[in-house]
Order: structure tokens, then sequence, then C-alpha cells
């Protein structure tokens, strides 16, 4: 791929194994989770999410999608139990969504396409960092929330009030004391299986951790998500939205539930 990936038909999810043959590895995500054919683990612990919202940094738009960043130089948000060993931590979260409320989780439910699907990035900490950990096997570990058409959302709201200043692609601007625990379900029922990053670069190092209870978001709040551009200022208006890659073949892996 002469130019940089993106989700266009010239440079989307089709398109990136010509540079990233990793894209057609044993392990890539994210997958259709189907409910009957995922087996119940009672060795599976409960997830223990320990969130400081003074680690909070910034919000920023990477051009894929937009991101909060966190200090991760302490374990002052962490993830720790679930299917995982050891402790992980916050790195960042950042969203994937659709065109369209039909559309715009990356992982689906018996086919079922939730609008929008939050991914919080966890590295683990038997590694220096974030970009060794990135390239191995046990090295990430992301927890997925889907978001459902419903109420308004204040906890997502303060995301979007942030929005004005990260329009374009680069634009980043401070974003303290917002607390990604906000972000969670009520119940934090999951499925776990082994994977990758979704996006370029592909690594396979990612434990999938979706929870089954998805958050709410509103249809406007959505349309908020929209106003957001996939390009950078002073080039030709690109709506950043389809930023989600379909799910890919589970090649024989196994999917575990920590409930019944
Ligand atoms: N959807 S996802 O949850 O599977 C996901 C999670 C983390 C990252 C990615 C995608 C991609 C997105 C852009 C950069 C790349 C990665 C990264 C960032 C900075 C780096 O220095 C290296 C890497 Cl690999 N971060
Ligand atoms: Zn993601």
């Amino acid at each position: 791929m002469s130019h940089a990936w993106g989700y266009a038909a010239s440079n989307g999810p089709d398109k990136w194994a010509d540079s990233f043959p990793i894209a057609n590895g044993p392990r890539q995500s994210p997958i259709d989770i189907v409910p009957g054919e995922a087996s119940f683990d009672s060795k599976l612990k409960p997830l223990v999410l320990k969130y400081d919202p003074s680690t909070c940094q910034e919000i920023l738009n990477n051009g894929h999608s937009f991101q909060v960043t966190f200090v991760d130089d302490s374990d002052s948000s962490t993830l720790k139990d679930g299917p995982i060993s050891g402790t992980y931590r916050l790195k960042q979260f950042h969203f994937h969504w659709g065109a369209s409320d039909d559309k715009g989780s990356e992982h689906t439910v018996a086919g079922t396409k939730y609008p929008a699907e939050l991914h919080l990035v966890h590295w683990n900490t038997k590694y220096p960092s974030f970009g060794e950990a990135a390239s191995q096997p046990d090295g990430l570990a992301v927890v997925g929330v889907f978001l459902k058409i419903g109420a308004e959302n204040a906890n997502l709201q303060k995301l979007i009030d942030a929005f004005d200043s990260i329009k374009t692609k680069g634009k980043q601007s401070s974003f303290a004391n917002f607390n990604p625990a906000t972000l969670l379900p009520g119940c934090l029922d999951y499925w776990t299986y082994d994977g990758s990053l979704t996006t370029p670069p592909l690594l396979e190092s990612v434990t999938w951790i979706v929870c089954k209870e998805p958050i709410s978001v509103s249809s406007a709040q959505m349309g908020k998500f929209r106003s957001l551009l996939f390009s950078a200022e002073g080039e030709s208006e690109c709506c950043m939205v389809d930023n989600y890659r379909p799910p890919q073949p589970l090649k024989g892996r196994p999917v575990r539930a920590s409930f019944k």
C-alpha cells in the first residue's frame, strides 16, 4: 500500500494485507462472538479495573479515531485478574463507529452490529513499555464495551464537549481528571479470546475482553462522533465514520465466557 492505511475503498481493511500480511494471520481481530458457542470457564476471575482520573492526560484526533491518553509511568490506572495474569497499565482509550446507527462496532454478537465500540487499551508491565509489549503475544489487554442507542450518556458527553478542539487529524488538547470507569457497564460479565490489534500494525498481541452489557449513547451523540474528520486542517473534509474492521475468521480459537 503506497499510501497510509485508512478505511476508504482504496486503503481500507480489504487492502491492509498488502502492507501488513499478518492481516491474514491465525489470531486476527475483531470476531463475531456467538454466545451459544462460547464456553463458560469457572476459572475466569472478575475483572479488577482501578483507574485514577489524575492520570488522564489529553484527547487527540489521530486520524483514525479519537483517543484519550493516560500517563502510564506508574501502576495508578490498571487492569488485573479477569483472564490475565499480572498487572496491565491503561495507555489510552478510543472508539470505532459507523456512518449510521445500524453499524460501527468491530466485534459483533451473533451477527449483530452495535453503533459503536469503546476500546480501553492496557499493556503488560512485565515489559518495559507499551511499544515493547505491543509486539508480545501476552503484551496487551483491550477491554471492549459496546455502545447501544438509548438515553444520552452524560459521561460520553464530557468527551463530546472536547470535540471542537480536535476536529481534524493531528489536533490534540489537554484533557484532565476524566475517570474512564464511568464508561464501564454496571455488569462486567465478559467474553475473552486471543486476538490482535484491529488496525495496522495488526499485531497479534491482544487478550480481548469484551463486555456483554453495552452502555448507552443517544443518536444525537452519535451524530457528534460523526462530526470529527479523518482529514487534517486545510485538506478536503472527510468525515470520520465507518472506522471499524469487520469480523475476521476465528480459525479454531476458543471464546470463553465469564458467565453462564
Ligand atoms: N483497535 S485496537 O484496540 O486493537 C488498537 C489498540 C492500540 C493501538 C492500535 C489499535 C493501533 C491504532 C493506531 C496505532 C496502533 C497502536 C500503536 C500505537 C502506538 C505505537 O507506538 C504502537 C502501536 Cl502498535 N495502538
Ligand atoms: Zn480499537
